[in-house]
């Protein structure tokens, strides 16, 4: 929950009977596509391989030109503005970030706001606060090449270059689908995070399914030839699938897939005996034993957990110490889905896992209990109907 309501900086994007046509082909691409993306949101586009996601993202930022119909953005016809235009209006996010490899980091970053002529000054400035908002600490990370970041920094230097010019749209294809499923996880939530804070209209492209479901405002599902199946809320789509294609589509397990939701920041969370390193042992061990507990979380002097102590081990040690290099730790964002909890919980010795907050600092503990008593009180949502 947003703790004051962030101004909407996305604008509205209108499609009305766009089609493409490649050379060539029998049948076109995309049939005649009208839809209403609302200024703020994030619309995900799904459906089975060749139905026309990509040739309809694309047509958006006139990476394709459309054969007929009309695109309007923020009620300005896209085909009647010039490209620099487009590129500061629209930022476009693709798989892996695709980097240019022998360019630093604050070079690619910087790539639009030079076309845009900005000085060198404001461009570093906007280098430097993009990275923070992507998690990636400017002093390490700005003068480095693509090749000495993991492929999950990557995707982020990626996600900064989308938002570089500020623009209130944002076109991503497949933007995760290139990372392991730990790091598209963490990828994801910052993306809501940062989505929190930025309120930008967000057009994404994916194959899968739960990521529509857990980033999505609306989900469209398109059939061959981009025809619409369903587009609403993910919440209305698990419900009440429009029709059997979308019933398949979703899966047999709809029901399960309302885990995906639901949030960590929904439960409420344990909050077990927490020390500092340092700390005397034995007045920790007093304070979990007083408390009923059996293991203690450990946090740095910014709050942010480092390590998840069994008491047993605090017995035999004056102080709290420093973590060790293989700790245990597991931690997960609040705004993660109670899909990626239990993904995670199942991770971990403690059967738990610590929850974080926007700036990674510590909020508490969910564990399978809490999870379990969630799905079983259902949050008063009937279980979802599957059209037969
Ligand atoms: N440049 C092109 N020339 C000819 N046909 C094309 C071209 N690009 C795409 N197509 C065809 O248009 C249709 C839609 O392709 P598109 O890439 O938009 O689908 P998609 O839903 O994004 O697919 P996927 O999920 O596999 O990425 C497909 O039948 C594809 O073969």
């Amino acid at each position: 929950m947003p703790e004051t309501e962030p101004e909407v900086s996305g604008v509205d994007i209108e499609l009305t009977d766009v089609v493409k046509r490649y050379p060539g082909q029998k049948k076109p691409a995309v049939e005649g596509l009208s839809l209403h993306i609302p200024a703020g949101e994030i619309v995900m586009f799904v459906g089975p391989s060749g139905c026309g996601k990509t040739t309809s993202l694309k047509m958006i930022n006139r990476l394709i030109e459309p054969t007929s119909g009309r695109i309007r953005i923020g009620g300005e016809d896209v085909g009647k503005q010039n490209d620099d235009d487009l590129r500061r209006r629209i930022g476009y996010v693709i798989q892996g970030g695709s980097l240019f490899p022998h360019m630093t980091v604050t070079q690619n970053i910087a790539l639009v706001p030079g076309l845009l002529g900005w000085d060198k000054r404001r461009t570093a400035e906007r280098v430097d606060e993009l990275l923070e908002l992507v998690g990636l600490d400017p002093d390490r990370y700005r003068g480095r090449y693509p090749r000495e970041l993991s492929g999950g920094q990557q995707q982020r230097v990626g996600v900064a270059r989308g938002l570089a010019a500020d623009p209130p749209v944002i076109l991503m294809d497949e933007p995760f689908g290139a990372v392991d499923p730990i790091t598209r996880q963490r990828l994801q939530d910052e993306l809501l995070s940062i989505q929190e804070e930025l309120r930008k209209t967000i057009v994404c492209v994916t194959h899968d399914f739960d990521e529509a479901v857990k980033l999505g405002d609306r989900i469209l599902i398109l059939t061959e030839g981009a025809n619409i199946a369903q587009y609403d809320t993910p919440e209305e789509i698990l419900a009440n699938p429009a029709n059997r294609f979308v019933a398949d589509f979703v899966g047999a397990g709809a029901a399960l897939k309302q885990l995906t939701l639901s949030r960590v920041s929904e439960i409420e969370l344990n909050q077990p005996t927490v020390a500092e390193i340092g700390d005397p042992a034995p007045e920790v061990l007093r304070a979990a034993k007083a408390a009923g507990d059996d293991c203690v979380v450990v946090l740095d002097r910014r709050r942010r957990p480092i390590d998840w102590m069994w008491t047993s081990d605090l017995s035999d040690v004056d102080n709290v110490p420093a973590p060790h290099e293989d700790t245990d730790l597991v931690t997960i964002d609040r705004r993660a889905t109670l899909n990626d909890a239990l993904d995670t919980m199942l991770m971990s010795s403690h059967g738990s896992a610590v929850v974080t907050g926007r700036r990674d600092e510590y909020l508490g503990v969910v564990d399978f209990q809490a999870v379990l008593a969630r799905i079983q009180d259902g949050n008063g949502q009937p279980e979802a109907e599957v059209a037969q």
